[in-house]
């Protein structure tokens, strides 16, 4: 499929990225191109052909069953904190910044942040900061190996996170590295999702329309199905399971960075399968303490940026302060304090 221009596609297309793997100038450098008509045209694509083992994501998969079939009680235990890692109960978020719907029922949803971990004697001395902190680990005695697994998974997915930031450069006929600066301290959430079978009702999701927030995004999901992306003419284009693939979409501060260049697409969940649904995206952030400023390749001559430069930091707390039910109580405390 090749969608000739923004927004209009019927599908999501698959690129296999082994060549950026290898050593052979051509290969990769079309692949970059194909990378970058799908970031300007579409914002979404299945990634192949990557070296993260089958087995890797699956175990994933299998602790984040494990961690949402735990009692409530269990799982309350480890209720998201103040720097956004933790559990999210079912219908504890409602997308609010969405341009796309207007948005009242909470998402049918429960779900697990874990970020880059920060500890207590971190040496750069981030915690307490902002969004900067320790994760919340369940008990080991409760699910015995499950930090382990996580770990493993953030680590590689983190590697082939930085192939893609590489990949992006290439693909704007930056040097390889030029961007590799602002992911030193990387800004990573994954989310470990659990969509219950839901009641099929209008205005009803397990994820309501919304764009994310960040660079990119890696999602692996299993084979049920029920991830939607918005094309130009306003149909919702499925994303269906794709063995051994990862869906990576460009996030807003990427289209931002890219002054619009690379575009950020909507897209939603409705599990109407009658089955469970498990996801477990990736999402890859700048550093808190980058600042993006419009990439002077993506400003064509004698036109002004579209956006004003902002600190990553900033810019991220903003987001999630407005879209979290729990961060909107405390925020609304401390206002009437
Ligand atoms: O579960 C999915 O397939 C998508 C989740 C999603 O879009 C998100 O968490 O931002
Ligand atoms: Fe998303």
């Amino acid at each position: 499929m090749d969608a000739q221009e923004r927004g209009d596609f019927s599908e999501i297309p698959i690129l296999d990225v082994s060549p950026l793997y290898g050593d052979d100038e051509g290969a990769i450098r079309e692949t970059a191109a194909t990378l970058r008509r799908y970031l300007e045209t579409i914002g979404f694509l299945y990634v192949t052909g990557h070296p993260i083992p089958r087995t890797d994501v699956e175990a994933v998969r299998e602790a984040s069953k494990r961690f949402f079939a735990l009692p409530e009680e269990e799982k309350a235990k480890l209720k998201i904190d103040k720097n956004f890692r933790g559990y999210l109960p079912f219908a504890g978020s409602t997308i609010v910044t969405s341009s796309v719907a207007a948005v009242s029922k909470p998402n049918q949803s429960e779900s697990i942040f874990f970020m880059h971990e920060v500890g207590a004697d971190d040496p750069r001395a981030l915690a307490g900061k902002p969004l900067q902190g320790p994760n919340q680990w369940p008990d080991e005695a409760a699910l015995a190996g499950f930090r382990e697994t996580i770990e493993r998974y953030v680590q590689e997915m983190g590697t082939l996170a930085r192939k893609m930031v590489r990949a992006i450069a290439l693909s704007l006929g930056l040097p390889s590295d030029s961007l590799d600066r602002y992911f030193e301290q990387p800004t990573t959430f994954l989310r470990l999702l659990h969509y219950p079978t839901q009641p099929q009702e209008e205005g009803l999701f397990g994820s309501a329309p919304h764009t994310d927030y960040g660079f990119i995004t890696l999602l692996a999901q299993d084979n049920v199905g029920g991830l939607e992306v918005k094309n130009k003419a306003g149909d919702w284009v499925p994303a269906p399971p794709v063995p051994d693939s990862f869906v990576m979409n460009v996030g807003d501060i990427l289209a931002r960075w890219s002054n619009d260049q690379f575009v950020s697409t909507p897209h939603r969940v409705i599990n109407r399968s009658g089955r469970e649904r498990y996801s477990q995206p990736f999402f890859f952030d700048p550093s808190m303490d980058e600042t993006i400023a419009a990439l002077s390749v993506c400003v064509p001559a004698g036109t002004q940026p579209k956006y004003e430069p902002v600190l990553y930091g900033d810019y991220l707390m903003e987001r999630i302060d407005k879209n979290y039910h729990y961060r909107k109580k405390k925020a609304a405390e401390a206002a009437a304090s």
